[in-house]
């Protein structure tokens, strides 16, 4: 079993870094074929030593039988929603509170708001243990064997931290078609949009279904560190990407409302050839003690705004 087990160690290895080219990069350097293959000589290695199956193995991500129910799960950090923007003139009032609040020039970033679900990841000392909804901000309900099916989720971290990360499940566009294309043919109910769509099929008891469904995510920040020292929320996002973390590559610094303004007049135009879904764009200061220093409202960061797009009617055939 010595041997074995030095197999599968290397075959996990290069299997997940695979995964991670695919899924997170969209750069896969081997064809699907020698992927597939090489899952099988795992999966044939497993099933003659199960003693050898670790949590982390590819062969771990459809995992079990379904679930009687969610366990609840509560988030130490509250998962907060944000304060809307729904024109210019709402920006330029948020920039002013911002400015009177640091009492300096402060600088922005600027991300895509994925129209999806927000979801809670904890990995533990590089592990993934736990995937949560957001719920009502204080309480969700354990979806970890749903999540674990989305494969731009990475079973392990390139380095051992402890920490939760957040971020936005969503169903691209293709697989939202198909899906529809295959609930009318079934003279089912078709899903209103993608976002309902993502959030019907993490809430299935059956993690089967929800790997049918071809989810995707992007990660955008950080709850609970225990070594967390970054001191800005571009760098967080730098460093969830160095973790083989899957963050959107849109996000700007930008240096002052007026470069938000254009940025946001920009996506309202580049919208369409996106293959997600995005209702907007999220606005937020980047300065980590300037955060500190807006604080809270009771519901809501002062130092973060999500600006609206109208509602864009989705073409669904
Ligand atoms: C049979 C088969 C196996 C794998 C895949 C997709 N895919 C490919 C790779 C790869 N090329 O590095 C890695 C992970 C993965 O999920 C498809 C579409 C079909």
């Amino acid at each position: 079993a010595e041997q074995a087990k030095e197999k599968l160690d290397a075959l996990k290895e290069e299997l997940n870094q695979y995964n991670y080219e695919y899924h997170v990069l969209d750069r896969p350097s081997v064809s699907d074929y020698e992927y597939d293959t090489k899952m099988k000589e795992l999966k044939e290695i497993e099933e003659q030593f199960p003693e050898l199956i670790t949590a982390d193995s590819p062969s771990q991500r459809v995992g079990g039988e379904p679930l009687e129910a969610f366990q609840k799960v509560n988030h130490v950090i509250p998962m907060l929603s944000l304060a809307n923007a729904f024109n210019e003139q709402d920006l330029r009032d948020f920039d002013r509170r911002v400015r009177e609040g640091v009492g300096e020039e402060p600088t922005y970033v600027c991300e895509l708001k994925i129209d999806g679900l927000a979801v809670s990841l904890l990995y533990e000392n590089g592990q993934f243990v736990r995937g949560a909804t957001r719920g009502d901000g204080t309480t969700g309900e354990d979806i970890t064997n749903n999540l674990k099916t989305i494969r731009s989720i990475p079973l392990k971290l390139s380095k051992e931290e402890t920490m939760e990360v957040r971020g936005e499940a969503f169903m691209p566009h293709k697989s939202f078609v198909k899906l529809n294309e295959a609930k009318e043919e079934n003279g089912e109910e078709p899903f209103a949009n993608p976002r309902n769509a993502a959030a019907g099929s993490l809430r299935q008891l059956d993690p089967k279904i929800a790997a049918s469904r071809n989810l995707d995510i992007f990660l955008y920040s950080v709850g609970l560190w225990e070594a967390g020292e970054l001191e800005s929320h571009s760098e967080r996002l730098e460093y969830l990407k160095e973790l083989g973390l899957k963050t959107n590559p849109e996000w700007r610094k930008c240096s002052s409302i007026e470069d938000v303004i254009q940025f946001v007049e920009d996506w309202m135009e580049k919208r369409p050839q996106l293959s997600y879904e995005i209702d907007g764009i999220v606005i937020k200061v980047d300065r980590l003690d300037h955060q500190e220093q807006l604080g809270f409202t009771a519901k809501s960061p002062r130092w973060a705004i999500a600006y609206k797009f109208p509602a864009e009617e989705v073409i669904t055939k």
